[in-house]
């Protein structure tokens, strides 16, 4: 087992312990972690798992893992996640997947939030990746315009365009949403763009995790790094 994913993934599946509710994340990374979780639940482990997109949610299945919902199991004890940017205040860009909203709402459900990722995902500045932000499909141009005023209104410029399916189509979430791409390039002040975002009409999450990773375990040519949340 040498590729950095499955190594971050395998990292964070010693925090998993018998009888946890776990948040399941969407990814090649978070697919790793679900893959190394089945053969420990076939092994005789007993956790309940809430899936973050369909996608994951059948390959838990396959797995043989049990699943839930926030409706019957509204408060989680870890979610394990990847991401598409980490910084040192572990601070995230996510969304790469299109999984962003449902990733969101299970990673606040939870106690604890990990991030795993190989060293490629560690930055200085979020922006580099394309922000992914859901959008209702009601007047999306205005929408799209109204994201563009917010960036610059916080130092960040760049082509903001929906994402497309790959067959000519607009992407379509598993939420029944469309997503834009911001191509910031470098956001300065995450905090205020994901304010900002936030009061846009129609935009209903962005992919800005800000204080919700609790800690990250980043696969590199050294081994496991583990990077923990600094205290605000
Ligand atoms: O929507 C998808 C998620 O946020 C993913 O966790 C993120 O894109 C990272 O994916 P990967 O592990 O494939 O790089």
């Amino acid at each position: 087992m040498n590729d950095p994913k499955r190594l971050a993934a395998a990292a964070a599946l010693e925090l998993v312990v018998p009888g946890m509710k776990l948040g399941l994340g969407t990814g090649s990374t978070a697919a790793h972690f679900v893959e190394l979780l089945g053969e420990r639940v076939r092994a005789g482990l007993n956790v309940i798992g809430v899936p973050t997109s369909e996608a994951t949610h059948r390959l838990a299945q396959e797995c043989g893992i049990s699943l839930t919902t926030l409706e019957e199991t509204p408060e989680l004890d870890l979610t394990v996640d990847g991401a598409d940017e980490i910084d040192s205040a572990l601070r995230l860009i996510k969304g790469g997947g299109a999984a962003l909203l449902r990733e969101k709402i299970v990673a606040s459900a939870s106690r604890r939030m990990v991030v795993i990722a190989d060293g490629s995902k560690k930055v200085q500045t979020l922006g580099a990746f394309r922000l992914p932000i859901e959008v209702v499909r009601f007047g999306v141009e205005a929408t799209r315009r109204a994201i563009i005023a917010a960036g610059a209104a916080v130092g960040c410029s760049g082509d903001v365009s929906l994402r497309m399916d790959g067959v000519g189509h607009a992407l379509v979430t598993d939420e029944g949403h469309l997503l834009f791409d911001a191509s910031f390039g470098r956001i300065p002040d995450p905090e205020g763009l994901a304010l900002l975002l936030n009061a846009v009409p129609g935009v209903v999450e962005h992919g800005l995790f800000i204080g919700l990773a609790d800690e990250a375990f980043v696969a590199g040519e050294g081994g496991i790094e583990r990077l923990v949340r600094p205290a605000n």
